[in-house]
């Protein structure tokens, strides 16, 4: 069990629950009423900032709904949340580009997180040659 620090930014949404069983995965809301015209990008704000277990940070994606709900695709594809985000002005947010006019309002559930733990320190060791077997390069095992 790990006990993480949250601050909320607003009173209007839900507090975070980790609910046990069903996906470990924590759904995250809006913070404000958003209207977005076709094509229209924005930050839309998660009303939280945590403090994450030393060692870890945080990938948000979004929720399987969100483009059918919204019509909000995610820019960055998965954010990241560094360890080192966890000042008390460090609000989480959702970069948005929607695919067309939609509203989003506010304690809506629009995207997930989990967190992870840091991957170990890498050291690149330059080789001429690698000694594993040839894949055969990118894409070559065929669509079937
Ligand atoms: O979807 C996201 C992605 C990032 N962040 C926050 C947390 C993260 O720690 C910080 C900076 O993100 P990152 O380092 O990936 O962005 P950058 O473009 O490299 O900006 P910076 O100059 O802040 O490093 O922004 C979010 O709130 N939502």
């Amino acid at each position: 069990m790990e006990t993480i620090k949250i601050k909320y930014f607003s009173d209007k949404i839900e507090k975070l629950t980790y609910v046990a069983g069903k996906s470990d995965w924590i759904d995250l809301r809006a913070a404000e009423d958003i209207t977005m015209k076709q094509g229209e990008f924005k930050l839309i704000p998660l009303g939280i900032a945590m403090e994450l277990p030393k060692g870890y940070e945080a990938h948000v994606i979004p929720r399987s709904s969100t483009f059918k709900n919204f019509g909000l695709l995610q820019t960055n594809s998965c954010g990241l949340i560094d360890e080192s985000y966890c000042g008390d002005n460090d609000q989480w947010f959702f970069p948005a580009l929607a695919m067309r006019d939609t509203e989003i309002h506010v304690n809506d559930r629009i995207c997930q997180f989990r967190i992870m733990e840091h991957q170990p320190q890498i050291v690149f060791e330059e080789t001429e040659k690698l000694t594993g077997k040839d894949r055969g390069g990118f894409g070559t095992t065929g669509r079937q």
